[in-house]
């Protein structure tokens, strides 16, 4: 599937910043593949370091050696808006009558369209074709109009419609703010002792675990956190009414296991999920079988609820990283070939139940089916700890059209022929919501029943590439 990217920064005088920033884009490297960058700033001065490919690809020792500074904001990107191209990639760094200031974002504008044309209007153009040039315009804009950087920032913010969980630096703080349905995670930590004004911003917990810092807090939906150099504490504040409507795929495939949303891990909530389809739809069989990587917890949840024995019967090359996410079909279709390989000797003559976390595009479940098929599977049966995903997403995970979406175009009965499997059952609505440590109001779930949080105009349903310049027409001859 695809996903929503990764945002990381870091606020701490007498440290290496670029490193920390350098690791934290490492833990959250599963948010997005295509590309890399930091921005480091030394008192006013930007470095600003970004290319495509992974984190690791992207950086070396001396690269991160020669970016000295007080703070670093970092984005791994996964393109939603804006094609898979270097000069969409992230943080971006503008020039304001204040200074630089360095933005990274995850998530998607809905009024991507309505921004461009009023940029337009005033005279100006973006370079890139991504949603995230227009935030930084507008936050541009508000600083050059006579802003101090807090106000302008909330003013770009309300120019804003969509998911957007942003990391700013400016020349003497960092922000951290999320739009006010809180669509993607973001939450903030410290480093060293409380109070030694020392801080970390992370899309996901595991981004602060592996840098030593200690979580304070979710950034709350439609919350403003300024952290200054020099100040003890953060400032917290509102800049619109909070609606929270977190991306309920986030909890079932997009943040990483480890990560922790509403004071427990993802891997308990993931088992817990497991537990509860194999209640909903048990099956006779002599092997579960995860699908390797976000499948595993739900088919040790079944497995145990179910009795039915948990066997390693897929082996994944630990150096493919996540299909979905891949920005072509042709590139997921052959990732999951390189990606998993059945155990033959496992599987053979057993009817197994195979346990992934979702069916998007139905392109990784019928490739796994027909290799345990090969591999001499007697039956094989299918459980998904989600309901079917029925709509596209037009908040940071690029599920294009619904034609795309194999449960939009087809009924159960016909996805299992189209699969090839013995039986298929999804996870119920209720099941997903119910075993959430949260309210279920306070959730996005559109992908599964089409209610958006917020209205969607017919013009961004061809979204991903529209700010994309025209290619020029040829001429022959
Ligand atoms: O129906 P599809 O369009 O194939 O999408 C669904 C699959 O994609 C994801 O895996 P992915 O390989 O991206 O990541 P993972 O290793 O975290 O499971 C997800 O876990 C499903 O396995
Ligand atoms: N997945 C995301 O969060 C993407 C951010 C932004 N919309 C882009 O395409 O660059
Ligand atoms: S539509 Fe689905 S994937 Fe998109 S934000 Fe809502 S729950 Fe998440
Ligand atoms: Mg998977």
């Amino acid at each position: 599937m695809e996903e929503a990217c990764g945002v990381f920064a870091v606020l701490a005088p007498g440290e290496q910043v670029a490193s920390l920033c350098y690791f934290g884009l490492y833990a959250l490297q599963h948010r997005g593949q295509e590309s890399a960058g930091i921005a480091v700033f030394d008192g006013d001065k930007v470095r600003l370091h970004k290319d495509m490919g992974l984190v690791s690809q992207v950086f070396d020792q001396n690269v991160l050696e020669l970016m000295v500074g007080d703070r670093a904001v970092g984005h791994t990107r996964y393109s939603t808006t804006g094609s898979s191209r270097v000069c969409n990639a992230q943080p971006l760094v503008f020039m304001t009558r204040l200074g630089p200031f360095a933005l990274a974002h995850n998530g998607n504008l809905v009024n991507t369209v309505q921004l461009r044309d009023q940029l337009a209007a005033d005279g100006l153009s973006i370079k890139s074709s991504s949603d995230t040039e227009l935030i930084a315009f507008a936050l541009q804009q508000a600083v050059n109009a006579g802003l101090a950087w807090d106000e302008a920032i909330k003013a770009a913010a309300l120019k804003c419609k969509g998911a957007f969980s942003l990391a700013i630096s400016t020349p003497d703080a960092l922000y951290a703010l999320r739009d006010g349905h809180g669509l993607r995670p973001l939450v903030f930590g410290h480093l060293g002792e409380p109070g030694a004004g020392a801080w970390v911003i992370s899309s996901e917990t595991c981004g602060l675990d592996i840098v030593g810092a200690r979580f304070n807090d979710d950034v709350a939906p439609g919350e403003l956190v300024r952290f200054r150099l020099g100040e003890a504490h953060p400032f917290r504040s509102r800049w619109c009414e909070e609606t929270p409507k977190l991306c309920v795929f986030e909890l079932i495939y997009f943040a990483r296991p480890d990560s922790r949303f509403f004071g427990e891990s993802l891997y308990s909530y993931r088992k817990r999920i497991g537990q509860r389809l194999a209640q909903e739809s048990p099956v006779e069989a002599d092997l579960v079988i995860g699908v390797p990587d976000s499948g595993i917890p739900a088919a040790i949840g079944f497995s145990q609820s179910s009795g039915i024995p948990f066997g390693d019967g897929l082996i994944k090359n630990r150096y493919v990283g996540r299909t979905f996410i891949q920005p072509t079909q042709a590139m997921r279709e052959a990732g999951i070939r390189v990606k998993l390989n059945p155990l033959q000797d496992v599987i053979e003559g057993q009817r197994i139940v195979v346990v992934d976390d979702s069916i998007v595009r139905g392109t990784t479940s019928r490739k796994l089916v027909q290799a345990f098929r090969e591999a001499g599977a007697r039956e094989v049966h299918m459980r998904i700890s989600s309901p079917p995903v029925t709509h596209p997403c037009f908040y940071g995970i690029d599920t294009d059209s619904q034609d795309q979406l194999i449960a939009a175009r087809l009924e159960i009965e016909e996805i299992t022929k189209h699969l090839g499997v013995d039986s298929l059952a999804y996870l119920s609505k209720e099941g997903m919501l119910q075993c959430a440590q949260e309210q279920a109001q306070n959730f996005c779930t559109a992908c599964f029943d089409g209610n958006y949080p917020i209205a969607v105009e017919e013009e961004l349903r061809e979204r991903k590439l529209m700010l994309e310049a025209p290619v020029p027409v040829q001429s022959v001859g």
